[in-house]
């Protein structure tokens, strides 16, 4: 049975701080934020589909991805009116303290609530600056 690991990336802007950070970061500021979703599993055999041969038609894994994180946050009461994390402030739209390990383990539940199934979910990989991601796997949740 033939896998492969699928990956679709995605731009955001959003502010955030670290309070009590030694340095600038405990300061309110910004990033253009990289994340990079990551998905692994059996390609589609059905023949005359229009998924066959894929993991998942990258369009619907943007979709999701958008949905459960980005542009609005599906499946609970208490996040979908506030947006997502584009455009938004992070502090106030995850209440954790927003470094990017943290933010990667959020955005694995957010996405796991938001429909992404918990099998198939290989990789998050956020990019704070261009010099500097966080990553986790299956195997650091
Ligand atoms: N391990 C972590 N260290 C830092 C985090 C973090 O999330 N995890 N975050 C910050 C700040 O958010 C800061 O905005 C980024 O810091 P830094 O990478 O030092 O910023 P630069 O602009 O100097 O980045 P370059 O990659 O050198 O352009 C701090 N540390
Ligand atoms: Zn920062």
């Amino acid at each position: 049975m033939k896998q492969a690991i699928i990956t679709k990336v995605f731009k955001f802007d959003a502010a955030h701080h670290l309070p009590g950070h030694r340095g600038k970061c405990a300061r309110p500021h910004g990033h253009s934020y990289r994340l990079e979703i990551s998905l692994r599993g059996l390609l589609n055999m059905t023949p005359g589909r229009s998924e066959e041969g894929m993991v998942m038609d990258f369009d619907d894994l943007k979709k999701l991805v958008n949905t459960a994180i980005l542009e609005q946050i599906a499946g609970s009461d208490t996040f979908c009116h506030q947006g997502g994390m584009d455009h938004n402030d992070l502090n106030a739209l995850t209440g954790i303290r927003t470094t990017a390990e943290n933010l990667v383990h959020w955005i694995w539940e957010r996405l796991i609530a938001g429909g992404v199934s918990e099998e198939m979910l290989y990789r998050v990989r956020l990019w704070e600056t261009e010099n500097g991601y966080v990553e986790i796997t299956q195997d650091e949740r």
